[in-house]
């Protein structure tokens, strides 16, 4: 009988079950990366993803049955280490970056450079070690986006070029291996060769993600790069407007074909909020994306206003999320990423080698 009233593991993980969701609970359990020490009230648990608002939430809604349970308050040992996620088809790559995301469009102009950089800052202000490429041939725009327009890429060893670090990443752009006007005769190899050389010859510390900005569009050049980079994944920016979405379309189909995982889909241009009455108008339309990763039964990574803040802080060189003045702007950002890290998680696996390392410890 004594037995009974004890509390068991078991019991614990059952409670736990109700507040994680399935496809996030059976993986951390899989790979050994949640353990309860019932003696010490503790759950221990390694995260593969950095998710600071999740995981709040979750302490939040376990701490009354997690009490009963234990008798006491639960204590939380809460460690992270991001996984090289597998990918299909495996070109080399530089050991020091885990994951490659590609920042896509189906065309031009729908934000994807914006939602690149303040994703990537956004991906680091909840933990993760962050690398932004900016492989936007037609219109490379990270330098001038962080307030680095004027520098200049040095390298210390005459090999390797320094990424250059701005707001808590590093970046390095092909802006600065390419003269503009040169783009636009470019074909695919070409534009995926300048890719390659800017990805393998940057000196990248340790990344848990590398986020490259794309050239719009789902043309041979876009198909090309995509095809030679080790991507572990791609994330496709559209606005609500049909003719943004028809392209975007086009991106997921794209990514299909050269068999990249699609993490989901990001509606830019939402909800345009006016700053001095706060009445707000959809005026590129409002759903469009949900329906679209519905469609396609992708995920609906998130919406982000319309909002003039947005462009006059990149234009400054002090993107929204680094600048983090407004937090109905900043928020939806940190929403995004958290969104990305979690999916990314849900439908890959880890590298072989990951999980070794893992059951070893
Ligand atoms: N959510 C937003 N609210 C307000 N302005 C925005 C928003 N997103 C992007 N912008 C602005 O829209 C313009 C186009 O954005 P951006 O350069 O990021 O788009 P893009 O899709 O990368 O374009 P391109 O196709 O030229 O590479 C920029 O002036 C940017 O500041």
């Amino acid at each position: 009988m004594l037995f009974q009233n004890k509390t068991n593991q078991q019991q614990v993980l059952d409670c736990l079950t109700q507040f994680i969701e399935p496809e996030i609970f059976n993986k951390l359990q899989q790979q050994s990366l949640l353990t309860v020490n019932v003696d010490a009230a503790e759950i221990v648990i390694c995260l593969p993803f950095h998710a600071p608002a999740w995981l709040t939430n979750l302490k939040a809604k376990t701490e009354q049955p997690l009490t009963e349970l234990f008798k006491q308050s639960p204590a939380w040992k809460v460690s992270y280490k991001v996984p090289s996620f597998e990918h299909k088809k495996a070109p080399k790559q530089n050991a020091n970056i885990k994951n490659i995301i590609a920042v896509s469009s189906g065309k031009g102009g729908v934000g994807k450079s914006t939602v690149s950089v303040n994703l990537a800052l956004a991906l680091a202000k909840n933990g993760a070690k962050i690398g932004l490429l900016d492989a936007d041939i037609y219109g490379p725009s990270v330098p001038m986006m962080l307030g680095e327009k004027a520098t200049k890429s040095t390298s210390s060893d005459g090999k390797l070029l320094q990424a250059i670090s701005a707001h808590g990443i590093v970046c390095n752009s092909i802006g600065f291996l390419i003269e503009d006007k040169d783009a636009m005769v470019w074909r695919g190899p070409m534009a995926s060769k300048a890719l390659q050389q800017v990805l393998n010859e940057t000196d990248w510390p340790e990344l848990d993600y590398l986020v490259v900005d794309m050239p719009p569009g789902t043309g041979d050049i876009q198909l090309t790069m995509s095809q030679n980079v080790a991507l572990t994944s791609a994330v496709i920016v559209t606005t609500p407007q049909d003719v943004a979405l028809i392209d975007a379309k086009k991106g997921v189909t794209m990514f299909n074909k050269v068999d990249v995982h699609v993490t989901g889909l990001i509606e830019n241009m939402s909800i345009y909020s006016c700053v001095k009455c706060g009445h707000q108008e959809a005026i590129f339309g409002t759903g469009g994306g949900k329906k679209l990763a519905e469609e396609f039964n992708l995920p609906f990574l998130g919406a982000l206003p319309l909002h003039i803040q947005y462009r006059e802080n990149t234009d400054q060189g002090y993107p929204t999320v680094a600048k983090n003045e407004q937090s109905e702007l900043v928020a939806p950002y940190l929403a995004l990423a958290e969104s990305v890290a979690i999916n990314l998680f849900k439908d890959l696996q880890p590298t072989i080698e990951q999980i070794k390392i893992t059951e070893l410890k």
